[in-house]
Order: C-alpha cells, then structure tokens, then sequence
C-alpha cells in the first residue's frame, strides 16, 4: 500500500505565509491548487469561531476522565432524561443512504479511493482518520483524490506502468462520505493567528470548500462520519460547524448528513442526546467496536476490577460488547437512524486456502450476527469480503433497511455495559500486543495508517487496544499470564529485545525503517505513570 504519493513531495520545503494570521508550515508540490486564499480563508474562519469551543470540549473531556480516575463510572444522564424519554424522530434520509447493507472503508490514496468507490459496496467511506496517518503529504494527496473523484476525472497509473486505474459510472460507484479526523488532533501545519488549527475543522472544511456544492447538485450530501465522540455537547459543536458550513457555502441548512461513531464508552450513554443535537441531519449511528474497547480500557485505566482479557478475546459477543451494539439498534431504530454494524478485522489471506477459509468463516459469523440482531449495514476493510457481507444482508434483510425492528425486547442497564468480560492473557496475546504496537507505529512514523498484521487489519484503533492493554496490565497489581509468568517490565523488555531478530527478514514491511523508533517510543508509553490520551498525539510530533 502506498500511503505518500511520490510526485506531492517538495524536496525544498519551506515556510509560507498566505498572511491574514495563516500560516503553512509545511510544503508539498501543487498544494495551491486546494489550499487557494479562499479555501484558507474559509477555514481561518472555521478556526477562529470554533476553536475556542474545541479546548472547551478538549477540556471536558479531562475533566470527565478525572472522575473516572477517582473512581466514577460512567453513566446515563440524568440532566437529559427528557430527551431520552421525549418523542421525537431525526429527519428523513436522503434516498442514496437508505441502503447501506455494506460500506467498505479506507485510506484516501488515489488507487485505494479509485478501487473503493469501484468496489460494489453501497457506500465507500474515505478516511482521514483510523487508517491514515496524517502527514502533510497524504493529507492534500488525498484532498486532491477525493476532488478528482467528485469531480468523475481521477485516475491512476501503477508505477510500474502495469495497469491504469479509472472510475467506474458515477452510478456505479458507492456513495462517498468522508470521515475527518477527531476532535483531539491538530492540524500542526496550518497555523492560525498563531496556533494550530483542528486537524477535523482542516480536513471536514477542506473537503466541504471544494467538493460540497458539486455533491449537493447530485443529490450526494457532501456526507461525513465523525469520529470519537465522547459527549451530547461535542455534536453540538458539530452540528454548529456544520450549520456554519452551509450557510457559507450556500448550501440548504441540513444538506449536509452525518453517521456518528459510537466508539466512546461515555458516548454510549448518550445516543439519544447524540442523535437529537444532530437530529436534522444525523443518518446514523455506527458501531466502532475497535476504538469502543479502546475508550473502555482508558476510561477505566484507574480501575484495577476492569481488567480485560487479551485483544483476541475480547469479541463482539462478549456481553459487555452485546449490549452496546444492541443497545445502538434499539436507540436508532426508535429514533428513524440507521443502525450501522462495525469492522471484522480479518481479511483475506491468500495462499492458505484452509487459513482464508477460517478467516471469511469469521467474517460471515460477524456479519450474521449484525444483521440478525438489526443492524441495517455493515463495514468491510477489504474488497474481497464485499461479496460475503452483501450476500448474507441479502439474504437476511431483503428490505433496504430493517429500522423497523425496534428490539424491544433489549433492556439494557449500566452495568450490562460496563462489566467486563473475563478471560486471560497468554504469552502469544501479550507478545502478539507487542508486535502489533511495534510494526503499526513503525508504519505510521513512516507514512502508513493500515497494514496487514498476520492476516489482520490493524489500524489507529485496533493499535490502541494493544498499546492500553500492555499498559494496563504491566501497571495492574499482581498479573500473570496464564502459565503463570508474572507480567511485569522483564516480560516488556524480553519481548522488545525478542523483536528486531523476529523481524529481521521482514523488514522490507511497512515501518521497517521505523521500527527502532517504534520501540523506543512503545517503551516510554508502557513505562509512563499515567496512560497517554492516544497513541497518535506523541506519533503525531515526529511526522512531517
Ligand atoms: C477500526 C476502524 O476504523 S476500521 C476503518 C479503518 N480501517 C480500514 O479502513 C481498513 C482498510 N483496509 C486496508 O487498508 C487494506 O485492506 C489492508 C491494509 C488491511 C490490506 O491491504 P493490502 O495488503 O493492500 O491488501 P491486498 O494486497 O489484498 O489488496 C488487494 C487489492 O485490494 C485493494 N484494497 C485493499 N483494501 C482496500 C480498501 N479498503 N479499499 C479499496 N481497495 C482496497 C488493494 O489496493 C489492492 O488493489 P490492486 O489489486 O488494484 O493492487
Ligand atoms: O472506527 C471504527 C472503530 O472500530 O474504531
Ligand atoms: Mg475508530
């Protein structure tokens, strides 16, 4: 996969200054033709009115976080009980998100934004988020796709000249949405009245500037998903940028619809305050099941009872993970939203017939259960697996949708939500955390925001449960592993030192440069007294 286009990068980078307070720090090739004054302006104004707010909501979040550190759970609101028990609806879906039975979702290089949109999936989601890592490069290397693509004109050509990629017929193609990145990033290289603009105002307000007015004119949105949200007040911000969105680009209020993520363990108590702060324009919730349990784990940092078992254990059919996806479908289809499934992580391994089997077995499990609990739709990571997801929602929900299936019969309380599940932690899932948090960092550093791990994707989200998983069990009292090696930083460092001879041959991989830097940088996270917020805000320091 190749994350940074060679023909974006400037061998001579350079500070700029468009001026009026804006300033680029960084330079690759062409950036004028996306970053023009006006698109600055645009989004120095994006900036200026809801910048203040973002460090309100930042701030929040810490402060929520220290309840939860002296012991505070996580509950439903009671300064909200009128929402949740008030009757009320979202506005009706537009007719291309009325069927989502399959998405497929990506990084936003142009083969991957060409073979996506190509792919067959109902929708495609291009995204600045999970998988990418946001360099400067990448970043505007894919604006520029997304552009091309909206616009019908993007193509590529393998480098080595063996195939030319072109999009199939707008009809043809998945419907786009676009996932920016979450409110916690910074957009370091766009600087405004002398501070870093937010990496979701830069990437949501860029892909707006140029892409929104012809998307509206086909009926298309522009649609988002949007990442990370922890509370009813952060899709208030949303939902105010958005207003300011359309009101600057001339587009109708509520042209623009979003799909939430509920991907927090706070957020999970606030769907229905979620989808009222954005009932205008909400299509949906989604089930980010990978930065869910990483939400778990790092809300509960302090909390020696809520220890969770190994990555590989931890599966959606675990009750605690039940719950949550059922209790979304319930909120959803009471509500008029789709109720969106999550992201299998296998994917097709090729030359092992009897491994691939076991793989899509796994996938096809997933699928099964989402769509027989009442999901409307759910995601792939790889195009292969299209086929098998739409074949089983086929089957199972032969209407567009099934909000119809109001799961009554769900009664969720707190606690189903938030008792863990137990299980243990063996030496291959303590070393396999190891090696993930390693190579994936290491392709990160380099420019790579998803890569293959043994037949695995692995993602900023899937990465995170590793590194928090390490953290917390190395700071637990008295953990051992199931053969009854105690875990402690001996075992961290056997596994560290372990690491480079293991990947030796490998290191023609993503991240083989990096992987020195990687380990250092795993070392000092594992050690820290308190868990880092995420993994990529110190990663994010040593990207270009
Ligand atoms: C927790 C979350 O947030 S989930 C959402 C974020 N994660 C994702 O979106 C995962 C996206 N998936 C991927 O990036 C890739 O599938 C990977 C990295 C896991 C595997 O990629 P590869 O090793 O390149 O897979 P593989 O070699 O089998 O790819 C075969 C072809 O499918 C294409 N392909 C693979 N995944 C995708 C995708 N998600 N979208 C579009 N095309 C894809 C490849 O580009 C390649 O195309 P080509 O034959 O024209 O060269
Ligand atoms: O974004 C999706 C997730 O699972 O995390
Ligand atoms: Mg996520």
């Amino acid at each position: 996969m190749s994350a940074v286009i060679a023909q974006w990068q400037d061998p001579h980078p350079q500070q700029r200054s468009p001026g009026d307070g804006i300033e680029l720090t960084a330079v690759v090739a062409g950036q004028e033709s996306l970053l023009t004054p006006a698109a600055l302006d645009f989004l120095a104004g994006l900036h200026r009115r809801f910048e203040p707010a973002r460090q309100a909501r930042l701030a929040a979040r810490r402060e929520r976080q220290a309840y939860f550190d002296a012991g505070g759970l996580p509950d439903f609101r009671a300064d909200t009980a009128a929402i949740r028990n008030g009757q009320w609806r979202v506005a009706p879906l537009p007719t291309a998100l009325l069927d989502r039975r399959v998405e497929i979702t990506g990084p936003v290089d142009p083969k991957m934004v060409i073979n996506a949109l190509n792919s067959g999936a109902k929708v495609y989601m291009a995204d600045f988020e999970d998988s990418t890592s946001p360099t400067w490069a990448n970043l505007l290397t894919g604006q520029r796709a997304l552009r091309k693509a909206v616009a019908g004109t993007l193509d590529w050509m393998a480098p080595d000249g063996a195939k030319h990629y072109t999009l199939k017929p707008f009809e043809e193609q998945a419907v786009l949405m676009v996932r920016p990145r979450g409110w916690h990033l910074d957009e370091k290289h766009v600087r405004i009245d002398g501070a870093a603009m937010s990496g979701s105002l830069f990437d949501l307000g860029l892909f707006a500037f140029h892409n929104a007015k012809a998307l509206a004119a086909l009926d298309r949105g522009p649609y988002f998903y949007l990442p990370k949200l922890q509370s009813m007040e952060e899709a208030q911000l949303w939902n105010e940028v958005l207003d300011r969105v359309e009101a600057e680009l001339g587009l109708a209020p509520g042209q623009i619809k979003v799909t939430v993520l509920i991907e927090t363990l706070p957020a999970v108590f606030e769907m229905d305050e979620i989808l009222h702060a954005l009932r205008t324009r909400i299509a949906g919730l989604n089930c980010g099941r990978w930065d869910y349990v990483f939400s778990y784990l790092k809300t509960f940092r302090a909390h020696r009872d809520k220890v969770l078992p190994e990555r590989g254990q931890v599966t959606m059919t675990q009750p605690f993970l039940r719950a949550y996806s059922e209790l979304l479908i319930q909120t959803c289809h009471k509500r008029g939203a789709h109720a969106m499934g999550g992201m299998a992580a296998q994917i097709p391994i090729s030359g092992d017939e009897a491994g691939n089997e076991a793989a899509l077995a796994k996938v096809r499990a997933d699928k099964l259960r989402e769509v027989t609990a009442g999901h409307d739709g759910t995601w792939v990571a790889h195009p292969a697996l299209i086929p098998l997801a739409m074949r089983i929602f086929d089957e199972r929900m032969p209407t567009p949708h099934q909000q119809h299936v109001l799961r009554d019969d769900v009664l969720i309380i707190r606690d189903d939500l938030i008792k863990p599940c137990l299980g243990t932690v063996t030496r291959a899932g303590f070393e396999g955390n190891v090696e993930v948090c390693v190579r994936y960092l290491a392709a990160w550093l380099e420019g790579n925001g998803c890569v293959p791990i043994h037949w695995l994707m692995e993602d900023a989200a899937t990465a995170e449960i590793a590194r928090t998983q390490l953290w917390q069990w190395l700071h637990a009292d008295s953990l051992f592993l199931d053969d009854g090696t105690p875990v402690d930083f001996a075992l961290l460092e056997r596994a560290l030192i372990g690491l480079p001879s293991k990947l030796a041959e490998r290191m023609k991989l993503p991240g083989g440069s990096k992987l020195d830097e990687a380990i250092a940088m795993l070392d000092r996270l594992t050690h820290a007294d308190t868990l880092e917020e995420f993994l990529t805000l110190p990663a994010y320091e040593r990207i270009d």
